[in-house]
């Protein structure tokens, strides 16, 4: 498995469409204790699913910072976020992680990889 790590600042996310096209999976990690960005975590992810580069793959979301005071609940930053609707064609699931200790990872990575499509060769 070949992963590229895009970073979420401003300024760098013109580069994600550069790797969008050749993407088997996307695995999207939101601040989940950030919630004033919350708004500009949802248009870009919507911009990355209607830009047209990426075709149809299984999308993880990490509602990641789970240990900070204040961090949604995962259920409620997908309702906040409106994943259902916006990914209603997509396969997709989301974990709340701690990148820190690594709760969770396993679990999201498992399910991405289980998702993945086995007829794809590169
Ligand atoms: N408390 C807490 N801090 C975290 C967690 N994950 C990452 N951090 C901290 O958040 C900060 C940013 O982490 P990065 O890994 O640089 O974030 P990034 O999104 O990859 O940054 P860019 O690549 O610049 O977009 C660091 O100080 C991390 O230690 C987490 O689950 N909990």
């Amino acid at each position: 498995m070949t992963v590229f790590d895009m970073s979420g600042q401003g300024r760098y996310r013109n580069l994600w469409t550069n790797y969008l096209s050749g993407a088997e999976a996307v695995l999207f990690v939101v601040d989940s204790s950030d919630i004033l960005r919350l708004c500009v975590v949802k248009d870009e992810l919507s911009a990355l699913l209607t830009g047209g580069e990426l075709k149809r793959c299984p999308i993880a979301i990490f509602a990641n910072k789970m240990d900070l005071p204040g961090a949604l609940p995962q259920a409620e930053l997908a309702r906040r976020l409106g994943l259902t609707k916006m990914l209603r064609t997509w396969k997709w699931s989301i974990f709340a992680t701690n990148a820190l200790t690594g709760e969770g990872l396993e679990e999201g990575a498992k399910w991405l990889s289980s998702h993945l499509n086995p007829n794809h060769t590169q």
